[in-house]
């Protein structure tokens, strides 16, 4: 353990700071030697070398065979072809024009003078950026309140249409989905269709798509003459596309300033294109992240926003950093198992929840403190002698991070001056570009995400064994046991998901069971006639 005054020098010597953004990068508990530095310098000549190939349009993502191009979405200068910088400074200028006759009421629901909400309709990287967002810059008085239907859940769903009630007949509904074909947000789409045909309303005249060039859901917005329609593009991720129209035009009508986001990403990119390791925030991270998980992901990143608007970024960035770097095989084909687990919510909170296994239990994870230097807009009372409410955030902050720095737990710590559109674009184009660094690194394709699909063919699988039960029930006069469906459709490997999918089907009154529920071998099933 250090000194306090080695400590101290040690915080100056690697201290980033960003000048016209206000943002400082502090790795100084992250407990790397000069040896490493050394060691690792080769690598970011690497990484630096990728990361030039990739912006300047290299098939960065060899598997889909795509190139990698988020970062010309606030560099459009940069995009290998007029034809891409074309679309992206078109597609930011409609978004405007869209957003300004909207608010205008220029563009307006059939039976009402304005817009009075968004629902935004969309799941993994078609939701995570616009919520976490929607929640940094949050107010009473928003042009346009937003609300998300993010899954396949009919009582999350009813909830939402619930709280939306006679306000759906003024609700701009956005389907977010690039490949438009993602079941959760299909599903919720017709959920909402269905609301509005059972209001009386025309649902074309409400919804915009924003999608892939292509695909289904386009196909389904035009047509159905839907009111509009925004591009996603093939070169963007679903988790970097925060800053492409998924991200920008909810925000845009949440009267976020979105100029602002793509300059703060702009500023931030510019950095971070610095060959100079010490002086490029994001190197910094990727370095301080492979020196904790020992470039393999051995310790989980605990992202600890103090500050409330902050809460979805660990949720946001558990998608960024866990589905571009989780993956098993290398560039290279070899079996690696790579990742850095990521999880968090905010401070002080926290310290009232997990913060105590962090300080005294399993010493396997590095945590990340976002500091924010500016308390609030408004000015607040003392809540002692001297002391309003934020200073006790720092110092719960700054407490926390020597607690477990002092009991051997490493830590970086982001500092922002306030919460802005500024920041909040920085922040985002911070940490894509660890990730891509980071990538590098330890030699993976970022860009991909094979483990995905398993699930989702999975899924798919079972939806389709449901089918053969419920056909096999119907034309059965007489009950039947799990073994004897299983028979019948030839599926006795499949008798365990037959089982799940009955107890569903029971508790949401479609199947009768006789039997002892606890031996689901003893259950005789019946189709209850809808
Ligand atoms: O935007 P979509 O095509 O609907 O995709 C939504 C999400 O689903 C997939 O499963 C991917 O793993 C995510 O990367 C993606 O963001």
């Amino acid at each position: 353990m250090s000194s306090a005054v080695e400590l101290w020098q040690r915080y100056q010597d690697w201290l980033y700071y960003h000048v016209d953004l206000g943002i400082y990068v502090d790795i100084s508990r992250i407990g790397f030697t000069p040896d490493f530095i050394t060691q690792i310098q080769p690598k970011f000549v690497k990484a630096f070398a990728d990361m030039k190939a990739l912006e300047s349009g290299a098939i960065a993502n060899p598997d889909e065979h795509r190139m990698v191009g988020h970062y010309w979405l606030r560099s459009p200068e940069l995009a290998p072809t007029e034809e891409l910088r074309r679309d992206i400074t078109e597609t930011i200028d409609r978004i405007e024009d869209f957003t300004q006759k909207v608010h205008a009421g220029d563009i307006h629901p059939p039976t009402a003078d304005r817009f009075t909400d968004i629902l935004s309709i969309g799941i993994g990287g078609s939701a995570l950026g616009p919520q976490f967002v929607a929640q940094c810059f949050a107010k009473a008085d928003v042009p346009l309140k937003i609300s998300f239907l993010d899954n396949s859940d009919p009582d999350g769903i009813d909830l939402v249409l619930d709280l939306l009630g006679d306000r759906l007949s003024t609700t701009l509904v956005l389907v977010i989905s690039k490949s438009g074909g993602t079941p959760e947000a299909a599903n919720a789409m017709k959920e909402v269709e269905f609301a509005f045909k059972k209001a009386g309303l025309d649902f074309a005249k409400q919804a915009i798509a924003i999608t892939g060039v292509g695909s289904a859901l386009e196909k389904y917005a035009i047509g159905n003459n839907w009111l509009d329609q925004f591009p996603m593009y093939d070169w963007i991720g679903g988790r970097t596309s925060e800053l492409s129209a998924v991200g920008l035009l909810p925000a845009a009508l949440q009267g976020i300033n979105i100029r602002d986001m793509l300059r703060g990403a702009n500023l931030m990119d510019a950095a971070t294109r610095n060959e100079d390791m010490r002086q490029n925030p994001a190197a910094l991270l990727a370095m301080a992240w492979y020196f904790a998980g020992n470039g393999k992901g051995e310790k989980d990143m605990v992202v600890l926003p103090y500050k409330d608007r902050l809460l979805l970024f660990s949720r946001y960035l558990q998608q960024l950093v866990m589905e571009s770097l989780g993956k098993e095989k290398d560039l290279d084909g070899n079996t690696v198992y790579q990742g850095i687990a990521v999880y968090g919510n905010k401070g002080s909170t926290d310290q009232h929840a997990y913060v105590q296994q962090l300080r005294e239990g399993v010493p396997n994870f590095f945590a990340t403190f976002i500091e924010v230097l500016q308390d609030s807009a408004k000015t607040h009372p003392e809540v002692e002698e001297g002391v309003v409410t934020g200073d006790y955030l720092l110092g719960f902050l700054q407490g926390t991070r020597s607690a477990l720095y002092d009991n051997g737990r490493d830590s970086i710590t982001v500092t922002i001056p306030v919460v802005s559109e500024l920041t909040v674009g920085a922040l985002i184009a911070l940490y894509e570009r660890a990730v891509s660094f980071y990538a590098s690194l330890v030699n993976i394709n970022a860009y991909h995400q094979p483990g995905v699909e398993a699930g989702k063919k999975a899924g798919a699988k079972v939806l389709a064994l449901q089918k053969k039960l419920v056909d096999t029930l119907r034309s059965s006069t007489v009950s039947l046991s799990l073994q004897e469906i299983a028979v019948k459709i030839d599926a006795l490997d499949e008798i365990e998901s037959l089982y799940h999918i009955a107890r569903h089907l029971h508790a949401n009154c479609k199947i009768l069971f006789e039997g002892d529920l606890s031996k689901p071998m003893t259950l005789k099933l019946m189709l209850i006639p809808q």
